[in-house]
C-alpha cells in the first residue's frame, strides 16, 4: 500500500453526500412552503380585537423565518461537500527526512493568575518533545503578562527538558505534556522503563513544587534570582502594563542528558507602556514572528494558546505532509487542527466540545477552500503570513535546502527592538503584514485575509486528538467567551475584509457562505429572541400565529420541526456525542443567541472598545466537583446570566399561565384550541423543558453554584411584568 512515490495526503469526499442534498431539498421546499404561507395567510385586520397587533406580531414571525430560513441555506454549504484528509508519515520520512524545514512553535500566555505558569510550561514541554529533529525546532514562549513567575517556571522547565526529552524519545510516551502524562500513565512494567519513570516522575515532582511555590507566594525569592540572569529584567519592572521588552534565549545549542540537540527555547515579553495600545494576542503573535525571525527563522509556525499542550507527538510530520507535498502543496497556506478540550464531561453542560463544528462545519469548509484559522493548533507559512499573495508564477517551491535562510547573528539589544512598542508605527504590521489588529477574533480575520489572497487552508483531523486545552466551566464564561467570538466575527462581516464583498470573486462562494455562518451570529440573536418570546406571549393570550392543525399549511411547520431536530440530533450524536449531550446543547445553543450574541450585537452597534476578556484555566475545588457532576454553575450575577433567567422564567410564566386556562376551559374551547395553539404549546413547551436545569438553579438549589437571589428577584419581577403588559394591551 505504501508506494514510495505516492502522495504525501489523501483527500477523500464524505459518504452519504447524495441522501443529504436529498433531504435538504425537502427541507428547502418547506422553507418555501412557509415563506408562501406568511406572505399569503395575513390575518385579516377585523379578526380579533387588536388585529393590528396581530398583524406585527405576524410580521415579526414572518421576519424572523425569512432570517432562519437564508440562515440555513447558508449553512448547507458545510454540508454539501465535507472533505477528509489523510497523510503519509513514512513516505514524507523517506524521501525528505534530511530536509525537513525548520519550524518555529509559538506558545502565548497572558496572566499567570488565569494561566498557571505550571500549565504553560507543561505545554511548552510538550511542544519541545514533538518526534522531530530537534535542532530544527525552536520554541517561544510569549508572556504578555510580562511575569517573572512565568519566567520562573520556564527556567525550570529548560533544566527539565534535558531528561524529558529522552525520556519521551526513549519510550515514545504520549502525550507530552509531563502534567498529563503523569496524571494518566501507570507505571511501567518493562524495568528499565520502570527506573527512569521514577527518576523522571521524581524530577518533575521537584520541578512542578518548586514552581507552584513561587506561584502561590506570587513572587520569585531574591535567592532564587541567582539561578539565571535573565531575572535581572525585572529590575526596571513597573507593572505588567509598563515595562521594557525581555528577551532571554534559555537554551541555543544546548544539549539533553544523552548528548542529543535540544530545541531553541526563547522567553518574550514584549514592550508594553500605558500610552501604546497593545493589539492584544495579535500584537504578541507579530512581536514573535519579527524576533524568531532574527533567531531561528523557521519558515514553518506552529502557535497554539498555552493551555493547548501537544497530545500527539506525529503533529509536526503530518503537517509537513501537506506543506510538502510535491503536487498539491503548493498553494496551502495554513493547515488547522481542531480544537480538542480535555476537560469536558461527558454530557457536556456548556457544549464546550463544539464537536459538530469539529466533526462536521470544518470538513465542510475544508471542501470548499479551507477552514478558518482559529487562533491554536494552526500550522502556517512564515511567508504567507507576512502577507504574500499566491499566483501561478511565483509559485512557491519548497526546496528544503534553500528554505532556511541563517540570519545574520544581531544583538539581543537589537532583537528588543523588534519587540518594542513603537517598533510598528508607520509600518504594515498589523494591516498588511502578519496578524491584523482591531479585531478580537485576529485569527479568523487573518485566516480570510489569507484566503482572499488566494490562498487554500487544509483542516486535519487525525483520530488521536492532535492538541488539547481546557474549555469554560461556567455558564458566564462561555457566554462571554462566545460574546467575544460572535463580536468578533461580526466586526469582520462590517469590516474591510466582510467576505460579503471583499471576498467576492477571491474566494469560492461555499467558503464565502461559511464564512457567513459565523459572522451573522450576533445578528441571528434578533430572530432567535423574538422567536422564543412572541408565540410563548401569544400562547398565553391565545392568539395563534400558526396554522391550525387541519389545515395544509401545518405540514411544513411539522416537517420542518420534527426533521430538523431529528437531524441535528442525529449529527450530534455522529459526531460522537451523547443524547443528553445534544440536548444540553441545545441548552445553551439558545442561551448563547439570546445573550452573548444579543450583547455582541449592542455592543458592536454602540461601538464600544476593543476588549479581549481571557478566559480562565482555574478552578477552585467546589466549582471543579459541580463541573463534574454537570451541574451548571451561575455563581456571580451578570446581564448575561440574568438576560438568559429573565428569558427562561417569562417562558414559565407564559407556559404555566396556558395550562391554567386550559384547565378552565370547556370541552369545546379545549378542542378549538388544540387545533390553533399546537405548534405554540410544542414551542414553548420545548423552551420550558430545556430550561429546567435553570429553574432548579433559580428555586431549588441551594449549593454556592446556584443562581444568586438578586437574580431571581429580578428575572421573576421582569418576567411578569412583560407578560403582564402583553396581557392586558
Ligand atoms: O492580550 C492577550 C490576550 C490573550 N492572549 C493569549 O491568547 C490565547 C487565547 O486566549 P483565551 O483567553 O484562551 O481565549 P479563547 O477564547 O479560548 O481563544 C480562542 O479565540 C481567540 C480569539 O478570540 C484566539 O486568539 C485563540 O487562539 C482561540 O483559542 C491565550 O493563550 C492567551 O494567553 C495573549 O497572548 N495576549
Ligand atoms: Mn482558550
Amino acid at each position: 500500500m505504501d508506494d514510495e512515490n505516492g502522495r504525501l495526503f489523501e483527500t477523500e469526499k464524505g459518504k452519504g453526500r447524495k441522501i443529504h442534498r436529498v433531504f435538504a431539498t425537502t427541507v428547502l421546499v418547506s422553507i418555501i412552503w412557509i415563506w408562501i404561507y406568511r406572505a399569503t395567510q395575513q390575518p385579516p385586520l377585523a379578526a380579533v380585537s387588536g388585529g393590528r397587533r396581530w398583524r406585527w406580531s405576524w410580521m415579526g414571525m414572518f421576519m424572523a423565518e425569512v432570517w432562519f430560513g437564508v440562515y440555513w441555506m447558508l449553512t448547507q454549504s458545510v454540508r454539501w461537500n465535507p472533505t477528509y484528509r489523510r497523510t503519509f508519515k513514512q513516505r514524507l520520512s523517506l524521501r525528505y527526512e534530511n530536509q525537513l524545514p525548520w519550524v518555529d512553535i509559538f506558545v502565548c500566555t497572558a496572566d499567570p493568575k488565569i494561566e498557571p505558569p505550571m500549565m504553560v510550561v507543561s505545554t511548552v514541554l510538550s511542544v519541545m518533545a514533538y518526534d522531530y529533529p530537534p535542532e530544527k525546532l525552536a520554541v517561544y514562549l510569549s508572556d504578555d503578562g510580562g511575569s517573572e513567575l512565568t519566567f520562573y517556571a520556564l527556567t525550570q522547565a529548560a533544566i527539565f527538558s534535558k531528561q524529558w526529552l529522552p525520556y519521551c524519545r526513549n519510550y515514545k510516551v504520549e502525550p507530552r505534556s509531563p502534567v498529563a502524562y503523569f496524571r494518566s500513565a501507570s507505571h511501567p512494567s518493562n524495568t528499565k522503563h520502570s527506573h527512569d519513570y521514577v527518576i523522571v516522575k521524581k524530577l518533575f515532582e521537584e520541578m512542578k513544587n518548586r514552581i507552584e511555590n513561587v506561584t502561590k507566594n506570587g513572587r520569585v525569592p531574591d535567592e532564587l534570582h541567582v539561578e539565571h540572569e535573565g531575572f535581572t529584567e525585572w529590575d526596571s519592572f513597573t507593572s505588567s502594563r509598563d515595562h521594557g521588552a525581555i528577551v532571554q534565549i534559555l537554551l541555543d545549542d544546548n544539549d539533553d542528558a544523552e548528548g542529543h540537540s535540544l530545541p531553541k527555547l526563547v522567553y518574550l515579553a514584549r514592550e508594553k507602556r500605558p500610552d501604546h495600545f497593545h493589539n492584544l494576542k495579535a500584537g504578541a503573535m507579530n512581536a514573535l514572528i519579527r524576533v524568531s525571525s532574527k533567531i531561528s527563522n523557521g519558515p514553518i509556525i506552529l502557535n497554539v494558546d498555552c493551555d493547548m499542550y501537544s497530545n500527539s507527538s506525529d503533529t509536526v510530520r503530518d503537517a509537513l505532509c501537506f506543506f510538502m507535498d510535491e503536487e498539491k502543496g503548493h498553494d496551502i497556506a495554513f493547515v488547522q487542527y481542531p480544537q480538542c478540550f480535555e476537560n469536558v464531561t461527558k454530557n457536556e453542560v456548556y457544549g464546550g466540545s463544539m464537536r459538530v463544528l469539529r466533526e462536521v462545519d470544518f470538513h465542510g469548509l475544508d471542501g470548499s477552500g479551507g477552514p478558518l484559522y482559529v487562533g491554536t493548533g494552526c500550522f502556517h507559512r512564515r511567508d504567507i503570513l507576512l502577507g504574500k499573495s499566491f499566483d501561478n508564477e511565483s509559485r512557491i517551491k519548497w526546496k528544503m535546502e534553500n528554505d532556511h535562510k541563517e540570519t545574520p547573528k544581531i544583538t539581543i539589544e537589537e532583537i528588543k527592538n523588534l519587540a518594542s512598542c513603537t517598533f510598528e508605527i508607520d509600518t504594515e504590521w498589523g494591516k498588511e503584514m502578519g496578524l491584523k489588529y482591531g479585531c478580537p477574533v485576529e485569527d479568523v480575520i487573518t485566516g480570510l485575509s489569507i484566503h482572499c489572497r488566494g490562498w487554500k487552508s487544509v483542516f486535519y483531523n487525525p483520530k488521536r486528538e492532535a492538541f488539547l486545552g481546557v474549555a469554560a466551566t461556567t455558564l458566564d464564561q462561555t457566554l462571554v467567551q462566545h460574546k467575544r467570538w460572535s463580536e468578533g466575527d461580526l466586526l469582520i462581516l462590517i469590516s474591510k475584509y466582510s467576505p460579503a464583498w471583499y471576498g467576492l470573486g477571491k474566494v469560492n462562494p461555499g467558503l464565502i457562505m461559511g464564512y457567513l455562518i459565523y459572522c451573522l451570529w450576533s445578528p441571528s440573536s434578533v430572530p432567535t429572541l423574538y422567536y422564543s418570546i412572541v408565540p410563548s406571549l401569544c400562547l398565553l393570550k391565545g392568539v395563534p400565529l400558526f396554522p391550525s392543525v387541519t389545515s395544509g399549511w401545518f405540514l411544513p411547520f411539522a416537517y420542518i420541526i420534527v426533521s430538523i431536530t431529528a437531524f441535528d440530533c442525529l449529527e450530534f450524536l455522529r459526531s460522537g456525542g451523547t443524547t443528553r449531550g445534544w440536548w444540553n446543547d441545545r441548552r445553551i445553543w439558545l442561551y448563547k443567541r439570546t445573550s452573548s450574541y444579543l450583547f455582541a450585537l449592542l455592543d458592536t452597534i454602540l461601538g464600544s472598545d476593543l476588549s479581549f476578556v481571557i478566559s480562565s484555566k482555574v478552578m477552585d475545588s467546589e466549582v471543579q466537583e459541580r463541573f463534574e457532576k454537570e451541574m451548571m454553575e451561575f455563581g456571580g450575577s451578570s446581564p448575561l446570566s440574568t438576560t438568559v433567567a429573565t428569558l427562561s422564567m417569562l417562558n414559565l410564566v407564559c407556559f404555566l399561565g396556558f395550562v391554567m386556562k386550559w384547565v378552565l376551559m370547556d370541552t369545546v374551547t379545549r378542542g378549538v384550541c388544540y387545533e390553533t395553539m399546537a405548534i405554540h404549546v410544542v414551542l414553548c413547551g420545548a423552551l420550558v423543558a430545556l430550561n429546567v436545569p435553570l429553574y432548579l438553579a433559580l428555586f431549588v438549589r441551594k449549593d454556592k453554584g446556584k443562581i444568586p437571589d438578586s437574580v431571581t428577584v429580578k428575572s421573576v419581577i421582569l418576567a411578569l411584568f412583560i407578560s403582564t403588559v402583553f396581557y392586558f394591551l
